[in-house]
């Protein structure tokens, strides 16, 4: 696997709790779950990955370049796509402005700016509504304009926080093929509470808990981690199931 974002000894506390706590985790090309329960860290730890956030402790590098400094900083920005779990935006803005918006603020050359608007808008599915005013659309209508706005700039590193929350069961499957499109050459990290989204989209999966990865493998890893004594009504949330339960268990 050639390592496109690495991260060693993280550490990101909010007062005396550590959110992530001497996380390694090493990523290449391909669809990469992220698993966990709530407050695992699984958001704070797509923060630190898209630049919002800066760690307390330990090192990042995205595609080679250190986000410690202001040089790999500005071209990470460049390359990455995000999409925060609820994120902003002006309610005037038609779908078209609020995409054109980002690629501006990813430093896009202006003359690619157009095509690659109506390309993101279109992979997402929105394109009869690329006029709309944003407050005009549906939950998971603005979740798909999110989802447009990462991908504009055709980003090498794109992280999403729970994308599918709010999509109707047609649009989950064709995200779901939107993602296996983009992991053939970009890396893609999916923090998602729908284990069926790991099964059907991911090449590889991690479980956080408490702030610390606690598996990385394959889907079918994590599944035959699981038994038929485990709780869960599929075989890959028994495998979910047992290895909390084991994690937890090891650290009394
Ligand atoms: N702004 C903040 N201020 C204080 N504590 C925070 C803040 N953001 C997150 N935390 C804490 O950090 C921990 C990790 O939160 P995080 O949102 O990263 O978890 P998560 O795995 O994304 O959860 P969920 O599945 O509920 O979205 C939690 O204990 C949370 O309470």
């Amino acid at each position: 696997m050639s390592v496109t974002v690495s991260v060693r000894g993280l550490r990101v506390s909010y007062g005396r709790r550590n959110a992530l706590d001497e996380l390694d985790l090493d990523l290449g090309p391909g669809v990469h779950g992220l698993l966990g329960p709530n407050g695992a860290g699984k958001t704070t730890l797509m923060r630190v990955l898209a630049t919002v956030r800066q760690p307390d402790r330990g090192q990042v590098r995205l595609l080679g370049q250190p986000l410690s400094d202001a040089v790999g900083l500005r071209s990470a920005r460049r390359r990455l796509g995000y999409l925060p779990q609820s994120f902003g935006f002006y309610p005037r803005f038609t779908v078209r402005e609020f995409v054109e918006y980002f690629a501006w603020l990813k430093e896009m050359p202006a003359a690619q700016i157009p095509l690659a608007v109506d390309r993101a808008i279109e992979r997402v599915g929105l394109l009869d509504r690329a006029d709309d005013r944003m407050k005009h659309l549906s939950g998971g209508m603005l979740r798909r304009a999110g989802i447009a706005q990462a991908i504009v700039n055709d980003p090498r590193v794109l992280l999403f926080d729970e994308p599918t929350a709010g999509l109707d069961p047609e649009q989950r499957m064709e995200f779901r093929a939107l993602l296996r499109e983009l992991g053939l050459d970009a890396v893609v990290l999916v923090s998602t509470h729908l284990v069926e989204d790991v099964v059907a989209a991911c090449t590889r999966v991690s479980l956080m808990d408490a702030g610390r990865l606690v598996f990385d493998g394959l889907p079918a890893e994590l599944i035959a981690a699981g038994g038929a004594g485990d709780s869960g009504d599929s075989p890959i949330e028994r495998g979910y199931a047992a290895v909390l339960r084991d994690t937890r268990a090891a650290a009394r």
